[in-house]
């Protein structure tokens, strides 16, 4: 059975102006749904796929402010979101989240400004500006990490060393196995790796499962770390 807070999404293009680059987006094209079965699904895919787009409509229609935090930051520094969350429908489950939280690596600068401006005496600022960014993103996931929690992550590894996405791995894993759901979008090749997460992907023209082979994270990855000195000359025209 499905234990998951958002169950699928259903989409109704009819509701999406003819005009939109909506429509210019191959992975979009005729789907009707997507589900989410485990507690971590990935969105992998070139750039420009969708991912973001998806995850951010997903977001706002569930509640959250566009540039991120939780579902109390109702701040907007710039409301650029596309108009695909009125077109979408979430399908949630029978189980209601603890805490939830939409963090993207893009407007974390915004919403750390923001968490100084909601601190009061019984609720201090954690102060991410003081911290260097990846210290600073690092901190902000494990404060709000917990059991039966909602995360919708984009690009959490942006900011991250390796070192640390190992960290985030295992906090994310920890949760999961707690109740938390994760929707994540990734071009992490450690990230991606964590046991029993879904895949899907967004490119060849429609959203679709993978595995964590099938991923070009993991692919390129590996053919530059296994062939890394035959690539370079090949790629840097310095093969003679
Ligand atoms: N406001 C907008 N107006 C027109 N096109 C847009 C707008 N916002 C996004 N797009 C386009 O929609 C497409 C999908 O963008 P999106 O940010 O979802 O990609 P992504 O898969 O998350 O990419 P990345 O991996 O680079 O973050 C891109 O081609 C982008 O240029």
């Amino acid at each position: 059975m499905n234990q998951q807070f958002i169950q699928a999404v259903q989409f109704d293009w009819n509701r999406i102006d003819p005009d939109s680059y909506l429509n210019h987006i191959e992975a979009f094209q005729g789907i009707e749904r997507l589900d989410f079965q485990s507690p971590i699904t990935f969105f992998v895919g070139e750039n420009g796929s969708g991912k973001s787009t998806l995850l951010e409509a997903i977001a706002v229609a569930h509640g959250f402010n566009s540039e991120g935090g939780t579902k109390n930051y109702t701040f907007s520094t710039h409301d650029t979101h596309s108009e695909l969350c009125d077109a979408i429908r979430l399908i949630k489950g029978y189980r209601k989240e603890k805490i939830g939280y939409f963090l993207r690596a893009e407007s974390f600068y915004n919403v750390a400004t923001q968490e100084e401006s909601y601190a009061d005496p019984l609720h201090p600022s954690a102060r991410y500006h003081e911290k260097s960014h990846g210290e600073s993103f690092l901190a902000l996931a494990q404060n709000y990490l917990r059991p039966n929690g909602l995360y919708l992550f984009d690009e959490p590894e942006a900011a991250l060393s390796p070192q640390r996405q190992l960290t985030l791995l295992m906090e994310i894993h920890r949760c999961a196995k707690s109740g938390s759901q994760f929707l994540i979008v990734t071009h992490s090749p450690i990230l991606l790796g964590i046991p029993g997460a879904d895949i899907y992907c967004f490119d060849d023209g429609a959203i679709h499962p993978c595995t964590y082979e099938e991923t070009e994270s993991f692919q390129v990855t590996e053919m530059f770390v296994n062939n890394r000195e035959v690539l370079l000359r090949r790629l840097l025209g310095e093969e003679n």
